[in-house]
């Protein structure tokens, strides 16, 4: 470790994230592991982190103290669950620190918490932090924008494994708001997010959206734009967490010297 490696805490440290980014931080070069957090009273508690993610042992015990182990970090890796991100969100703002948010699931009360703890933490917050993801979304808006609403449809597939627990998933949500700005429209009032039964025939200009569970699908998502006689599919399929780990050490390490704010991957990548 160097004095000016970007001390990094590991939120949900034995998940299936929180392992992903132990590993992925201690083959980054710049930034260090400084804590892993669970909740208090987890098995994982007191277990070594580098254990736990598959290292062997590193030295360094899992807490349930995420106060302590901000205070001296320099940057926070969060993927858990709304409600927790939202009180990590609070204790970065105090730290001062970065804090990169991969949580999914969140409402509108979270996200303004999250805006509110911006004005003194460097957020990043993205529901896929995969550099492909980015780059789907930015051609989601391009494609949106040049087929018109009248002859194509939109509509986002997605998949993932049979543990997920919030639905569609935040890289749906986030092909649909790339594809809604390319349409210049609110997502929030033209899409459809369930059908079932005789729902009569499909409104011109939505944005509908599908999901599929099971098995141990990392991450599907396909954005169909469906035309009279032609369609045209945009994918992506993620085979391996450390996609997701790789992004958002990358996001801690570019927050690390920006203002406090809340910035989302496109800002990372250079493409805003
Ligand atoms: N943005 C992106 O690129 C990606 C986002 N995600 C999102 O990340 C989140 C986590 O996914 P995944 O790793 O699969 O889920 P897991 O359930 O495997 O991991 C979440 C971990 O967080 C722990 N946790 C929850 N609350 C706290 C807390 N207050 N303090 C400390 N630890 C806590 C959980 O503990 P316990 O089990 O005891 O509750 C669990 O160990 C989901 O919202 C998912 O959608 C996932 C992949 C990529
Ligand atoms: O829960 C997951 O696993 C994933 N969640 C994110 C989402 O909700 O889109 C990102 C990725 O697809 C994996």
């Amino acid at each position: 470790m160097s004095l000016s490696d970007m001390k990094l805490v590991v939120t949900g440290a034995a998940g299936r994230m929180g392992q992903a980014l132990i590993r992925v931080i201690h083959q980054t070069p710049g930034v260090v592991l400084h804590a892993a957090i669970e909740r208090p009273g987890s098995a994982f508690v007191g277990r070594d982190a580098g254990e736990l993610a598959g290292l062997g042992p590193l030295g360094l015990a899992v807490t349930d103290d995420p106060l302590t182990a901000f205070l001296d970090a320099d940057g926070v890796v969060d993927f858990t669950r709304p409600g927790s991100s939202v009180d990590f969100a609070g204790l970065a703002a105090q730290a001062r620190i970065v804090h990169v948010i991969g949580t999914t699931g969140c409402s509108q009360t979270d996200d303004a918490a999250f805006e509110a703890a911006s004005r003194h933490a460097r957020l990043v917050k993205s529901g896929n932090m995969s550099l492909g993801v980015t780059l789907l979304a930015a051609l989601t808006q391009t494609a949106a924008r040049a087929l018109p609403a009248r002859d194509w449809d939109i509509e986002i597939l997605e998949m993932h494994h049979r543990h997920k627990v919030d639905a569609p998933s935040g890289t749906a949500l986030l092909l649909g708001e790339a594809a809604a700005r390319g349409r210049a429209i609110s997502l929030k009032e033209q899409s459809v997010r369930v059908r079932d039964g005789h729902t009569g025939p499909r409104p011109e200009g939505t944005i509908g959206f599908a999901t599929l569970r099971g098995g141990s699908v990392v991450g599907e998502h396909s954005v169909y734009l469906a035309g009279e006689g032609e369609e045209v599919i945009l994918s992506h399929r993620a085979t391996d967490r450390a996609i997701f780990a790789r992004g958002a050490v990358a996001a801690a390490l570019w927050a690390r010297d920006k203002k406090p704010g809340l910035y989302t991957m496109p800002d990372v990548l250079g493409l805003n």
